[in-house]
């Protein structure tokens, strides 16, 4: 799928890896809907996304993810703007174990919301042209970390989400594939609050330094080339890309 004019909307796009997935499809010649709720990052980001690629190019929209109406919104003004949307990244996410409640609200009810109401633009069956949706799940989509359990499970549920979708939308129709992104630990605002947000399990902080030692710390540019792939590889459908410091590969599942 070549990008020059593509639509693509970007949630938790203002900052960590939502920007750097934002700046590799502004780059490769997409128009990109910026959706945040951190609206002096937005905005900041927009100005700088003007000067470098000009005005017209990106639209910083203020959405939460846990808000319907907000999302509707965001995503009537990106197909008005642009004319349609072609690429949808969830990527919005938190990692907190002590507001549990809201880690799965964002994490997996917000990765579920936006996309059956990006459908309704995207959609074969609705009037939409088709497309690609990649949610940012995680390593812990795959295998537990200790010391997040609620977030390993949101982690675990994008990447069910992504895979059931991927069947559905092939069985009926909707011509729009679904890929989930599993990097491993990353550079970014996330990862360094990591020991505040434990709650309960804060007594696992030090082991999960060391696994984060061991395993090593990718970079934002990194996770977004991934992104790139799942997007323009229209082979890919259903897939989970794991993605390692030292390189990536495609998930195998058991065959049921
Ligand atoms: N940093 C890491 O080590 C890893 C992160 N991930 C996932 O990548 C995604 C992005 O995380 P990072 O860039 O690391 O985090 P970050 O904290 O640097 O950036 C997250 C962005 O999402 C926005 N956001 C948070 N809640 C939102 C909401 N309710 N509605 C709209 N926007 C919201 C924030 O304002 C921020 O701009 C998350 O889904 C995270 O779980 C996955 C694997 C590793
Ligand atoms: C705890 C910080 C979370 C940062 C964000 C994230 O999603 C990173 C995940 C990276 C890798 C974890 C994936 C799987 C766990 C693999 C082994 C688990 C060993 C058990 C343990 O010590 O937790």
């Amino acid at each position: 799928m070549a990008l020059d004019g593509k639509i693509a909307v970007v949630t938790g796009a203002a900052l960590g890896i939502g920007k750097a997935i934002t700046e590799t499809l502004l780059q490769n010649g997409a128009k990109v809907a910026l959706l945040d709720l951190n609206e002096t990052a937005g905005k900041s980001l927009m100005e700088t996304i003007n000067k470098l690629y000009g005005q017209g190019r990106a639209l910083f929209l203020n959405c939460n993810v846990e808000s319907e109406e907000q999302i509707k919104a965001a995503l009537q003004k990106t197909a008005e703007t642009f004319g349609g949307v072609d690429i949808l990244c969830n990527n919005a996410g938190i990692l907190n174990e002590r507001t549990w409640e809201k880690t799965v609200s964002i994490n997996l009810v917000g990765v579920i919301r936006v996309t059956y109401l990006a459908l309704e633009h995207m959609s074969k069956l609705t009037g939409g042209r088709g497309g690609v949706i990649v949610n940012t799940a995680s390593m812990a989509g795959i295998g537990p970390l200790f010391s997040c359990p609620v977030y390993t499970a949101t982690k675990h549920g994008v990447v069910g989400f992504t895979r059931a979708m991927a069947g559905a939308s092939t069985t009926s129709g909707y011509g729009v594939r679904f890929n989930a992104l599993c990097p491993s630990f990353v550079q970014t605002n996330l990862l360094s609050t990591l020991t505040s947000e434990l709650g309960q399990f804060a007594n696992l902080a030090e082991s999960t330094q060391q696994l984060i030692d061991k395993m090593g710390i990718l970079n934002v540019s990194d996770v977004a080339e991934s992104v790139l792939e799942l997007v323009t590889d229209e082979t890919k459908n259903g897939e989970a890309l794991l993605v390692f410091p030292k390189g990536k590969n495609y998930m195998t599942f058991p065959s049921l």
